[in-house]
């Protein structure tokens, strides 16, 4: 029997709490309902930071203790006062790599979220009016009061009237615009759907954004826009550095899209976009819900290192052994798919109507650091502990041996920087791939065992229907279509929650609730 003391807090169910721990967790979330009020009194702007302090706060309480916070009144009384506070996004193509990991980064951040997708590269919803089983795992990482912030519509971003509708009624703070297509190879193949999906899906996205009076964007592009690197010292890249002399339709339609963007500034004085080039993004969250799940034979290499790992793949074919880096193999800048999560949160600063920039600027999101094809196979060997077979083969046509950045510019401006290593790549890449049993990605993921799973914790006795039709968010537009199907407990501490439940009752009334 392990000491109850060694045992961190958080990670102990409600029932194993002692009640002086209770009380504390109690006061602690008194303390924020009083700074809450304080704050109501004037819910402008300029509150936003504090505001956002304060929901920091609260969140870290209600993911300590997810099945214990979220069926009180009181906690969906207090998020319906942030909605107030916190924005609205749309974010498209957010079921995807890494527009799931940014949807993690938003609803933690306490922001509500659009997403649509036409799920053409991950698993559709198993259902009609469902949501794909990115988003349901996006939702099981939030934890049920985040997850109502989610809504999601399975649309086309080159369709005028399925973004109008993700666009909806209320209006909309920012658009973060990843959807599109992205495999070099089968850009040369069908280059008029790279550009009918990404130029015209973009324009089509601007002018949606012009009917619903929203004037700020995140751009998802690429690195591949810079001109190729001659020779070593035209590393790092910086943001100055020159682009195009593009190979490929797909690196092409980025850097098209960035030129449509920029025009569209200058024609527009209130448009803001940051244009955010990726260098090599890799990993996966830290839980292992989330990660890379490319359909087929994966093209980049980090999905393809961990197939070969789990068994899937004999060998890695290390395309190129004479590059001239130290040991042959091409070096790339792989970031951490979370860092760069956290990346567009930093960019949405832009937005900020104190600090507002308008027109167009481009932040390289990277490490700063190459890591050559080798190193990457070594890490990756001593994170999964599993042999990983290499074969040498010809270098992959349009293939460069460096490409690194420079990221200080997002230091600067966006107060971003990297902070996970290649061994945390590699490590939660692989928690992904294996540990998380997700061996074949998400389309053989078993939601039902996973609902058993999570419903072993709780009793349907407990179920308290009446308090959930009651709390406020039900009735929030944004939250009607998308109710988490979890299922939820009252605590066994409920005599506690009497004088809580009475003063916010009171509260509720005191605010026409
Ligand atoms: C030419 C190409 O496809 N470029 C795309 C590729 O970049 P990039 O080519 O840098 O990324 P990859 O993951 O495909 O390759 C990284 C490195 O691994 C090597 N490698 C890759 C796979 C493999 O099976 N064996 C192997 O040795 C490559 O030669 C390269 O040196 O993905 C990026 C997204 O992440 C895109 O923005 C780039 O436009």
């Amino acid at each position: 029997d392990a000491n109850q003391d060694d045992i961190p807090v958080k990670s102990r169910k409600l029932q194993e709490i002692h009640p002086i721990e209770k009380e504390e967790i109690l006061q602690e979330l008194e303390k924020i309902v009083e700074k809450k009020e304080k704050l109501e009194i004037s819910e402008k702007e300029e509150n936003l930071d504090s505001g956002m302090e304060i929901l920091d706060q609260l969140q870290s309480i209600f993911k300590s203790y997810p099945l214990w916070t979220a069926n009180l009144p009181y906690t969906s009384f207090l998020t319906l006062k942030f909605n107030a506070i916190s924005n609205r996004g749309t974010v498209t193509g957010g079921a995807g790599f890494i527009g799931s990991h940014t949807v993690v980064e938003l609803l933690e951040a306490g922001h509500h979220v659009t997403v649509i997708d036409d799920c053409s590269n991950t698993a559709p919803p198993a259902r009609v009016g469902g949501i794909p089983p990115s988003l349901e795992r996006v939702q099981q990482i939030v934890g049920p009061l985040m997850a109502k912030r989610l809504k999601f519509v399975l649309g086309d971003v080159t369709d005028p009237q399925d973004l109008d509708f993700a666009f909806g009624l209320k209006k909309k703070h920012a658009v973060i615009h990843f959807a599109g297509l992205k495999a070099v190879g089968e850009s040369k193949e069908k280059p008029l759907s790279y550009y009918r999906v990404n130029q015209g899906g973009s324009v089509a996205l601007l002018e949606a954004m012009e009917r619903a009076n929203c004037t700020n964007i995140i751009f998802s592009s690429s690195a591949t826009v810079y001109q190729p690197a001659k020779t070593i010292d035209d590393l790092p890249l910086s943001e100055d550095s020159p682009t195009g002399g593009t190979t490929n339709p797909y690196a092409r339609s980025k850097l098209h899209v960035e030129e449509i963007l920029a025009d569209a500034c200058v024609a527009n004085s209130n448009l803001s976009v940051v244009n955010l080039r990726y260098f090599n993004p890799v990993g996966a969250h830290e839980s292992g819900l989330i990660g890379e799940d490319p359909r087929g034979i994966p093209n980049n290499l980090m999905p393809y290192v961990s197939q070969v790992a789990i068994g899937r793949r004999p060998h890695l074919n290390v395309f190129g052994s004479d590059y001239q880096t130290h040991d042959g193999t091409g070096m790339r800048d792989y970031i951490h798919v979370v860092d760069l999560a956290k990346g567009h949160l930093a960019a949405m600063r832009r937005f900020n109507s104190h600090t507002k920039s308008r027109g167009f600027e481009s932040y390289n999101l990277g490490t700063g650091q190459g890591t050559s094809v080798l190193e990457l196979v070594k890490a990756f060997r001593e994170a999964s502990g599993k042999e990983i077979p290499t074969v040498f083969t010809e270098r992959r046509a349009g293939d460069v041996a460096w490409l690194w950045c420079a990221p200080n510019k997002a230091l600067k401006d966006l107060d971003w920087k990297a902070t996970r290593d290649i061994s945390d790549m590699c490590r939660d890449m692989w928690r992904f791939q294996f540990r998380s049993m997700n061996p074949s990605g998400y389309v053989t993921d078993n939601s039902e065992e996973r609902e058993s799973n999570m419903s072993s914790e709780i009793s349907d006795d407990d179920l308290d229907e009446s308090k959930r039709s009651d709390s406020g968010l039900s009735s929030d537009e944004d939250n009607a279509t998308i109710l988490p199907k979890l299922k939820f407990t009252m605590s066994p501490a409920k005599s506690i929650f009497h004088r809580y439940l009475n003063k916010l009752t009171s509260s509720k009334k005191h605010h026409g609730l």
